[in-house]
């Protein structure tokens, strides 16, 4: 440990990210959640410069998705919950870190990201260099699973299973967890982005409208469903003609959106019950009573707790905040690190 972290230990602030392929959050220890922004950079195109001085990252850099000209270049540097570019991934982070600590000079906070269960020991690697040279004194990593259990409260230390399925914008991550670990999991790549792309191409399928994946978003969270609803919704989506190439809109029901949606949802359920099958028998018995949590924004989807209580017969709650529950497990073991990494033994807590 070099001699000055120890005095910038108590300047510092820990914090906990959730290190999202859509949304990057931030919680800090006794204040919750200080920062919660969309996983976008804005750059020059061909280099790693992001614009407006270094501003162009979360909300402002997704206001210019889909509508940049060739002069910008716009960046989701997480796909399919892994880093994809390593770095704007780190100007990112350390634009996110400068912002919560209001650019305080020399800050070198803990921090404690969360990361998908199924990355390999190189992406752990450097999303730890990352976070190191973004300014970290100190990196631990903890699965995403494991800190949404955490997040929305499960007994995850006591020796009966609980279940959770997060839902993100890449993946989907399924896990049982008892006595403090994981103990079947399944991590898929199909997630909210997945169910986006189905509406865009079923829009151009059946309508010959081509909409961008940032309708299509909208279509999702105001009428997506994944089982059948008691008043059944519409909505006006605009578009450009595919053949005349024109602006044009259309009346779409939530009837039609959720056959578009089918094929991605029904292989989140085919993951949730392989998860069940290769759980013991012993823990898949307490999950009938204690259910399963869906968290990410993937949770929000209307009736997909319906859907997946009569797939599975088991009891399915939506978490009450599905979105932030990974980043407040996060908060939550920061707080309890020293208790965390005596009671728990879990690699994931090891850089
Ligand atoms: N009300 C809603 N209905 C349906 N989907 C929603 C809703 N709100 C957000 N989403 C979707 O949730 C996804 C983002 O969820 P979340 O922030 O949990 O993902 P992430 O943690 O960034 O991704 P990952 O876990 O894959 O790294 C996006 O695809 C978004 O469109």
């Amino acid at each position: 440990m070099h001699p000055l972290d120890f005095i910038l230990g108590f300047v510092s602030t820990d914090m906990g990210i959730d290190l999202g392929t859509a949304n990057t959050l931030v919680c800090i220890p006794g204040h919750g959640i200080v920062l919660s922004e969309p996983s976008v950079v804005a750059v020059k195109p061909g280099t790693n410069k992001v614009l407006l001085n270094g501003r162009a990252v979360g909300i402002v850099a997704k206001s210019m998705l889909e509508k940049a000209p060739s002069s910008i270049s716009v960046i989701r540097p997480l796909k399919n919950g892994v880093i994809a570019d390593f770095d704007i991934t780190e100007a990112m982070l350390k634009y996110f870190i400068t912002k919560v600590h209001k650019r305080k000079w020399g800050v070198r906070p803990r921090i404690l990201i969360a990361i998908p269960s199924g990355i390999t020991a190189v992406e752990k690697r450097a999303v730890v260099n990352s976070a190191e040279r973004a300014g970290a004194r100190e990196v631990y990593l903890v699965s995403e699973p494991k800190a949404a259990a955490i997040g929305v409260g499960l007994p995850v230390g006591e020796p009966e299973a609980s279940m959770v399925v997060d839902i993100g914008g890449g993946t989907t991550e399924v896990a049982v967890l008892c006595l403090g670990d994981i103990f079947t999991h399944e991590s898929l790549r199909i997630a909210g982005d997945e169910l986006d792309e189905a509406i865009v191409q079923y829009v151009r399928k059946t309508y010959n409208l081509d909409i961008g994946h940032r309708t299509a978003e909208q279509i999702k969270i105001l009428i997506g469903s994944a089982y059948p609803l008691e008043e059944e919704l519409k909505m006006e989506v605009r578009g450009r003609d595919a053949i005349a190439g024109l602006p044009r809109a259309t009346n779409i029901g939530s009837e039609e959106i959720r056959e578009a949606l089918k094929e991605p949802i029904d292989k989140i359920v085919h993951a949730v019950k392989a998860t069940l099958e290769k759980t013991a028998p012993e823990l898949a018995s307490d999950l009938l009573t204690n259910g399963l949590v869906l968290v990410g924004g993937g949770a929000l989807i209307k009736r997909l707790d319906t859907l997946l209580a009569e797939e599975t017969g088991l009891p399915v709650r939506v978490a009450d905040d599905p979105l932030t529950a990974v980043a407040k497990g996060t908060g939550y073991l920061l707080e309890n690190l020293d208790l965390f990494k005596a009671v728990l033994y879990d690699e994931d807590l090891q850089t």
